[in-house]
């Protein structure tokens, strides 16, 4: 199946059409109404100094025009303007129709694209004359940089398959989704159409969905009768017009109110900030798998980006032989062995075979333990250790230096294999930036070169980490 999906012009003629031809960076509609008045015009508190102003390259962002003292509220926005599942319709019976349609549609959304399911909302509330929420929607971008919309030949490009596989199941379910749509709403009364009538085909599913994935935060939601809070996603207008930082200046806070014990989300400066700072939040310590689908850009030596890897036997043996080992046992482990890989759900029936090199841990615990273990030959040696210390790499050389570089050269020649699947080296990838490429390109190369880049600077660690090891042993 094509997994090229462009936004395309339809035909409706509503007021409120869900989709249409847009040019890069635009807004919803040319001139939105000013959301800084609008949030205070609803009970909302926005601190004087806060200003929305188009940055070189993330698009919009929120400005200080003087300085702010570290604790200050930023802005703070009462319970009624989040936009969740469930606001508004929920207590009024005249949108009930409509409100069962679109959950009936969100059961549909499997869990892991829970931005589909608000994305329904959102686009209920797109599609609606008069929404209490057109303001911010009016300010929402017209389109997004995430890779469900680049064109083919930049997916290609990402080369990196655990992303491209990604990419793929999320343009397939937006295709199906359009299909389950039409069949779900063919012969609903007007008045329980969640669109108001409108056809929402699977580029306005997309708008969404991406929508949602790069501005919507998951907070604490009404109280369970036992006194705890659900997990909700919801957008945050205003707040949400704040850009990413790992060194952010301003966090999010949920506060009760005294008077009603509603819940105000506000957001608080962390930090001194400086006039003409921008105010930054952090969107989470993600990969830039992770940032690039779900927000559309990737963020240069992102100290938490990792690569996939699959634990396949045979290529271990491969990979060990290559660093040097004689006879590796990856494919024929001895019965101890095979109970400790057990242990580790990497060998049985439901074990899983995804192990990353880097995020939190250089090397994931499972797949260092699992390397440590076929290397040794001594039982005796590795049943002395719990598996906490053989999945450590901070406890160094558990069964002997020998297993220990044995090991991580093992890890380095994956890493080698690793590199050899991408087609093009960092260098060829840097020339091509320099020519003048579509900002999908830029971020497909982008997004690779990084991949490369952390793959590299694994084997650098690694190797270093050897040659000290190397060196203590041969030390008098
Ligand atoms: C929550 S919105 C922030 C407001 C947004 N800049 C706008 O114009 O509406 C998140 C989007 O901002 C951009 N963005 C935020 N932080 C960024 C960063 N550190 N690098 C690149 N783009 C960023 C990305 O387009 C991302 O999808």
């Amino acid at each position: 199946m094509s997994t090229k999906m462009m936004l395309m012009a339809n035909s409706l003629t509503h007021v409120r059409p869900l989709t249409c031809a847009a040019a890069a960076g635009s807004r919803l509609v040319p001139q939105p109404p000013d959301l800084i008045k609008w949030v205070k015009s609803e009970g909302g508190f926005v601190h004087k100094s806060v200003q929305i102003a188009q940055g070189d390259s993330f698009g919009l962002g929120l400005v200080a025009s003087e300085d702010i003292p570290k604790g200050s509220d930023i802005i703070a926005l009462p319970q009624h303007i989040p936009l969740k599942i469930g606001s508004l319709e929920a207590e009024t019976s005249l949108d009930a129709g409509a409100h069962s349609a679109l959950i009936k549609l969100a059961q549909h959304v499997p869990e892991e694209l829970w931005a589909m399911k608000l994305g329904l909302k959102l686009l209920q509330e797109r599609a609606k004359k008069g929404s209490f929420w057109w303001p911010y929607i009016s300010n929402l971008p017209e389109t997004y940089t995430v890779p469900i919309f680049f064109p083919g030949e930049d997916i290609k490009n990402l080369q990196y398959a655990p992303l491209l596989y990604q990419v793929n199941k999320r343009c397939r379910f937006l295709l199906e989704f359009d299909k389950i749509l039409k069949h779900e709403l063919e012969n609903l009364k007007p008045d329980d159409h969640p669109f108001g009538g409108q056809h929402v085909d699977s580029s306005a599913l997309g708008w969404a969905m991406s929508a949602v994935s790069s501005r919507a935060f998951r907070l604490y939601g009404s109280k369970r009768p036992d006194g705890t809070r659900s997990n909700v996603p919801m957008m945050l207008p205003l707040i949400d017009m704040c850009n990413h930082s790992f060194d952010p200046n301003a966090e999010i806070v949920q506060e009760e109110e005294n008077r009603n014990r509603n819940m105000l989300v506000k957001v608080v400066a962390g930090r001194q900030i400086k006039q003409n700072d921008p105010f930054l939040l952090n969107y989470g310590c993600l990969s830039n798998d992770l940032f690039l689908l779900d927000y559309g850009f990737v963020i240069p030596s992102n100290p938490y980006d990792c690569i996939e890897l699959k634990y396949d036997a045979a290529l271990l043996d491969a990979a060990s032989m290559a660093a040097g080992v004689s006879s590796p046992k990856f494919s024929s482990p001895s019965p101890w062995q095979q109970q400790i890989l057990s242990h580790l759900n990497l060998d049985g029936q439901n074990s899983d075979l995804k192990v990353t090199l880097g995020g939190r841990e250089l090397v994931e615990g499972r797949l260092l333990a699992a390397l440590r273990v076929v290397l040794s030959n001594d039982e005796e040696t590795v049943q002395q250790h719990d598996l906490e210390a053989l999945k450590s790499l901070t406890v160094e050389v558990p069964l002997g230096t020998s297993t220990e570089v044995a090991a991580l050269r093992t890890i380095v020649a994956l890493c080698v294999i690793a590199l050899g699947h991408f087609p093009t080296k960092i260098m060829e990838d840097e020339s091509l930036l320099k020519q003048n490429v579509s900002p999908t390109t830029e971020l497909a190369l982008q997004f690779r070169i990084q991949k490369k880049s952390f793959i590299v600077d694994v084997m650098r660690d690694l190797s270093k980490r050897v040659k000290l090891l190397l060196a203590k042993e041969s030390a008098p």
